[in-house]
């Protein structure tokens, strides 16, 4: 599936855009503050209805201004085509629409364009708390798995319902209700558990083909997942912690306790890694992310790279250009401050690519 058209208006520091895209590689240049990562973050929006930097939407609109509005439209592989729409106004619901027709729930989007970002904030997927890790798994999983974003929607509103239940003081807590809200709790949760669980053990390969692709080492990438869930029945374990999250006024066990430790050569990356392998290891992560999505889904995803090749060495910035121009990727969208590694991916996808230039949120079209 590719991006076809992009418009904006006050997203971020760029006032305005109409972009005609090329089906391959779209190139963003500029120096550092200009606009790029906004430009790249505007696309993001349109398939997770959310910026990949700033979750408060308020802060999205320009400076100054009222109302913030994306139209992307967007042409599958058997030639369906989808516009999708968003405006965000101050103190007003945001408007999602897929062909004029304004979504009821914002989840019901999620899927539709499957999209994969690459950029230098990645890193906290390592240096980070586990809920990075965890919102990397329930991303990579929800955009295949529809089931999945239920379970992890229901989960989320049964374990706050839990919690707003154990701040009460304990004469005052409902328990009939408590029990349902365990109930519902236990059964989303052991869903999502053993969904984590299948992932983690399809994606290690995958993932650990792109790492040894990209470091031509024989470094070993590997993850930890352990969960509360690993050695009891949820509702069970829910049941035997009551008393303590009673006192605690929160709850205790959980799959959001979930921990995903990502390790280098069976040692934890956090603590080992150096700037480059961490940045090979989230990039690589996010390559087999793609993989992974591509397989399961209906449709070739988009890839964002943003500004990725500060840091790492030439070997790696070739392995990762030959990757990223082969016919596994789609259409392609990258940002940097500089022409030289775009130069070589340029000259491997022929004339298939159209280069911008980004000075104070103005985009211009340099070549196609
Ligand atoms: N709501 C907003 N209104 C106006 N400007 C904003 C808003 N939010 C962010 N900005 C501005 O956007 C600019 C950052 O843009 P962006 O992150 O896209 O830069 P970039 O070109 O990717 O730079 P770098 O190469 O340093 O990563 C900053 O100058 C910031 O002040």
């Amino acid at each position: 599936m590719i991006l076809k058209e992009l418009s904006l208006i006050n997203y971020k520091n760029l006032t305005q855009a109409d972009l005609t895209l090329s089906p391959k590689m779209n190139c963003f240049i500029g120096n550092n503050g200009m606009g790029k990562t906004n430009l790249l973050d505007a696309i993001y929006y349109l398939s997770f209805c959310r910026s990949y930097t700033n979750p408060v939407d308020s802060q999205i609109i320009r400076h100054g201004e009222e109302v913030c509005l994306l139209q992307g439209k967007y042409e599958f592989e058997d030639d369906t085509k989808e516009e999708v729409y968003c405006a965000i106004r101050r103190r007003q619901k945001k408007q999602f629409k897929r062909n004029k027709k304004e979504y009821e729930r914002l989840s019901g989007h999620i899927g539709l364009i499957p999209l994969v970002m690459i950029s230098p904030a990645d890193n906290e997927l390592i240096t980070g708390g586990s809920e990075v890790r965890r919102r990397f798994m329930d991303m990579a999983v929800s955009q295949f798995d529809k089931e999945y974003l239920r379970a992890l929607l229901r989960y989320n509103k049964t374990l706050q319902q839990r919690n707003v239940l154990l701040k009460n003081e304990e004469s005052l807590i409902d328990f009939t209700l408590l029990d349902l809200w365990e109930e519902q709790m236990a059964e989303a949760g052991a869903f999502i558990y053993n969904k984590r669980k299948e992932f983690i053990e399809e994606f290690t390969p995958i993932f650990n083909q792109f790492y040894a692709n990209i470091s031509q080492s024989g470094e070993q990438v590997s993850f930890s997942y352990t969960s509360q869930l690993d050695d009891a029945d949820f509702l069970e374990k829910l049941r035997h912690n009551r008393q303590r999250d009673v006192y605690l006024g929160h709850t205790s066990v959980g799959i959001h306790r979930d921990e995903l430790e990502m390790l280098l050569d069976g040692y934890p990356i956090k603590k080992v890694g150096s700037q480059g392998q961490n940045k090979t290891y989230f990039v690589s992560l996010k390559l087999a992310q793609f993989h992974f999505l591509l397989k399961t889904g209906r449709t070739t995803p988009i890839l964002l790279l943003d500004d990725i090749f500060d840091r790492l060495d030439a070997k790696r910035v070739e392995e990762i250009v030959k990757l990223v121009s082969g016919s596994e990727f789609g259409q392609i969208f990258i940002s940097d401050t500089n022409r030289g590694s775009l130069d070589k991916i340029l000259a491997r996808v022929n004339n298939n690519s159209h280069i911008y230039s980004v000075v104070d949120g103005e985009i211009n079209l340099m070549k196609d």
